[in-house]
C-alpha cells in the first residue's frame, strides 16, 4: 500500500498536460486530486484517463446543494470509484448524512469546513462571527455527528480537530514549503507541520505543478516529511 500522504492537485486546464504531470511525479506522491477545474472540463472521461495511472483518485467537487441533489450527484460519480469526495459542511447535517449514505462503501466523504483562502475578515464579511479556529471546530463536530469520515481544514486547525476526533480522516490543503508563495491561500502551514499535527492527506498543487522542475519540487517536499 502507498502510504505517501501527498495528493497532487491537478488544477490544469488541458487533460494531456494533467496526465503528463501526474505520470512524471507519480513516484513521489500518494494520490491525485481532481477538482472543479478538471471535472467541469473533462468529466467522467477525464477521470477514467487519470485513473489509469494507478493512484487513488480524490474528487474534490465540494458538493453543496439540497440533500436530494447532493445524494443524486454522489450516485452519479459512484461509477468513478473515487477514494475521497468532498461536500461543504455548511450544507448542513441532512445533506451530509444523505451524501454519506449515497457514497460507496469504499469512498471516504469529507466535509470542507472553512476554505483555506479565507480568514476572519472574510468570515465577518459573510456574517459569520468568531474565530476561524472555532468555526472549523464547530463544523467538524457537525460533520462527525452526520457520520462523515472526516473534514478538510487548514494546517492551523488540524491539531485541535484531531484532539477532539481521534479516528477522523483529515485533508489539509493550503500547504506551502517554508519559502513558498502563498498566493490566494491565507491559512497556510508547511507540509511537515500539517503532517505532525495529524493530517491524513496533504493536498499540494501549485508548489509542485507550477515549479520549474515539478519532480524535484515533489521530491523535496517528500524529503521533509
Ligand atoms: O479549503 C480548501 C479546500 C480545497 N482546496 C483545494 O486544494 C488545492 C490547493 O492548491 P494549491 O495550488 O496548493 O494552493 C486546490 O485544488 C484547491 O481547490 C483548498 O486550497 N482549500
Amino acid at each position: 500500500m502507498n502510504t505517501n500522504p501527498i495528493y497532487l492537485a491537478l488544477d490544469l486546464p488541458r487533460l494531456e498536460s494533467a496526465e503528463a504531470l501526474a505520470r512524471k511525479v507519480a513516484g513521489h506522491i500518494g494520490g491525485l486530486k481532481l477538482g472543479m477545474e478538471f471535472f467541469y472540463a473533462h468529466g467522467h472521461h477525464g477521470v477514467h484517463e487519470i485513473a489509469k495511472i494507478g493512484l487513488p483518485i480524490f474528487l474534490d467537487l465540494k458538493l453543496h446543494d439540497i440533500p436530494n441533489t447532493v445524494a443524486a450527484a454522489m450516485q452519479s460519480i459512484h461509477v468513478l470509484e473515487p477514494a475521497i469526495v468532498t461536500v461543504h459542511a455548511s450544507g448542513g447535517r441532512a445533506m451530509m448524512e444523505d451524501a454519506k449514505a449515497a457514497a460507496g462503501e469504499h469512498c471516504k466523504v469529507v466535509a470542507v469546513t472553512l476554505l483555506t483562502s479565507l480568514d476572519e475578515a472574510d468570515m465577518a464579511a459573510t456574517g459569520v462571527g468568531g474565530s476561524a479556529h472555532d468555526q472549523v471546530l464547530r463544523l467538524a463536530d457537525l460533520a462527525h455527528s452526520a457520520g462523515l469520515d472526516g473534514i478538510v481544514c487548514s494546517g492551523q486547525e488540524v491539531g485541535a480537530v484531531h484532539r477532539q476526533w481521534k479516528d477522523g480522516f483529515f485533508v489539509v490543503p493550503g500547504l506551502r514549503p517554508a519559502e513558498g508563495k502563498t498566493g490566494d491561500q491565507k491559512r497556510t502551514v508547511t507540509p511537515r507541520a500539517a503532517r505532525d499535527a495529524g493530517a491524513s492527506v496533504l493536498v499540494i498543487g501549485r508548489p509542485i505543478s507550477r515549479a520549474e522542475d515539478p519532480v524535484a519540487a515533489a521530491r523535496a517536499i517528500e524529503a521533509t516529511l
